[in-house]
């Protein structure tokens, strides 16, 4: 690419500077991210893909990291990438809690416009330093390669919890003696496939991905490891300046085999009591927690969302917030909501963490991008641990008075419908 070549000489011509931050933008033609960041060798590797395919950027290197969601003032103009897990208790070693970063090389697209960014930073190297390992990584970039699924097909399934402890955790939930003090637990489950080939994570990504065209898909590679992706239908927020928009996403049903049984089945998730508590607990406790970053806060019409194999009950909300609220103060808030933890939060993160029998890590954490201006940030849910042969699926549901162990369980295998049937070809 001539690009890369212009860059190479303006690196090594760069002359000495006092500035924090330098950035160079060209206008560039790829036509696949996801294909050209599978290409590369080098870490870490982030992508992600807005709703309905509005946006995407695909990251390679790290120019700069932190551990906050707070971005220093040296850096004010930036947007960095990243996220953090579900909660403190419960971490992947590989991921940490908190990651953010100033990318070294990003991809953007709006519509059909493509940019590539390159940027140095010496908060934490000097600038000679920062060039030497920029113009590396640049020698190192790769030609994508069309990507191409081929399903590997499941030799061994492993749930954890099993269904018989899950019945257990389900039954205690919805006892008297325990709705007393909380209402909702989301609890869930890691369901571990070992394929009989190696999975790709770019390429089941790829494939997933049209399937949920309306969820934000995302990727993460931190080093040369495990990838964790995903296609979550689930917005933690979205700050626009001042304006937010948030909602309460819970409630589920199988879709029909037709529109039509769609529609009554959108009228009994609509109507049915026990869905509506499970939606109306995180709207309850979000409007709550809203209360103390917001001016002003207000609640759409209930709706629909319709996904590749199930559907929602879900309520759009917006606030205008107070002048100094930051994200970190909106992670802080909002994150977990009731959505993927419970109600009150405190008790339901105890209860997860006792009960679970595996780390949640990165599964139902923020992930996203912030700015001064603009933040952005998803549930990692409907999401995947890829290593080797092997996929760890995480699925979640919301348990209230008047759940059943075998519909909840029935409801896990649901929402990993999509992507199982991607892995196993044959399955219904
Ligand atoms: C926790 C998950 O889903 C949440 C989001 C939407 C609907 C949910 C439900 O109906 O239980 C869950 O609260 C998950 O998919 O892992
Ligand atoms: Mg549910």
């Amino acid at each position: 690419m001539e690009i890369l070549d212009d860059l190479k000489a303006i690196l090594r011509q760069l002359p000495a500077s006092d500035e924090t931050l330098m950035s160079w933008h060209f206008p560039i033609k790829e036509n696949n991210l996801l294909a050209w960041l599978h290409a590369q060798t080098e870490f870490p590797q982030l992508y992600f893909s807005d709703k309905d395919d509005q946006a995407e950027t695909a990251i390679l290197g790290c120019a700069w990291q932190t551990n906050s969601a707070e971005i220093p003032p040296e850096l004010k103009d930036v947007t960095l990438y990243g996220g953090q897990g579900f909660d403190l208790r419960s971490q992947w070693p590989e991921f940490g809690h908190c990651r953010f970063i100033l990318p070294r090389l990003k991809l953007t697209r709006q519509g059909k416009h493509v940019v590539l960014t390159c940027y140095l930073c010496t908060l934490s190297q000097d600038l000679a330093t920062e060039i030497s390992d920029c113009l590396t990584l640049l020698e190192k970039l790769q030609q994508k390669t069309p990507l191409h699924w081929q399903p590997p097909g499941i030799a061994s399934r492993t749930d954890s919890p099993s269904f018989e402890q899950w019945q257990q955790q389900v039954n205690t939930v919805c006892s008297p003696a325990f709705q007393q003090h909380t209402a909702k637990v989301v609890l869930s489950r890691s369901t571990e496939l070992v394929c009989h080939h190696q999975v790709d994570p770019f390429l089941l990504l790829a494939r997933w991905q049209t399937l949920n065209a309306n969820c934000f898909q995302f990727l993460f590679r931190w080093h040369d490891g495990p990838a964790f992706i995903g296609c979550t239908p689930e917005r933690l927020y979205l700050r626009s300046g001042a304006r937010l928009t948030t909602e309460a996403l819970a409630g589920t049903m199988a879709r029909g085999q037709s529109s039509q049984e769609d529609e009554t089945i959108s009228q009994d998730l609509l109507h049915d009591p026990k869905i509506h508590r499970e939606n109306q607990l995180v709207l309850d406790d979000i409007l709550h927690h809203l209360k103390s970053v917001s001016l002003d806060v207000g609640i759409d019409k209930i709706g629909v969302l319709k996904l590749n194999h199930i559907l929602h009950l879900k309520q759009r909300i917006h606030a205008y917030l107070k002048p100094e609220v930051e994200d970190q103060h909106l992670l802080n808030a909002l994150h977990p909501t009731p959505a993927v933890g419970g109600t009150p939060r405190q008790a339901a993160l105890d209860f997860i963490a006792e009960q679970e029998p595996y780390s949640r890590g990165w599964y139902a954490g923020a992930i996203g991008m912030l700015s001064r201006k603009q933040s952005h940030f998803a549930v990692a849910i409907r999401s995947a641990l890829v290593a080797g042969n092997t996929v760890q699926l995480f699925a979640g549901a919301g348990i209230v008075k008047g759940s059943q162990p075998a519909e909840e369980w029935q409801e896990l295998n649901n929402k990993i419908a999509t992507v199982y049937s991607l892995l196993e070809p044959t399955w219904r």
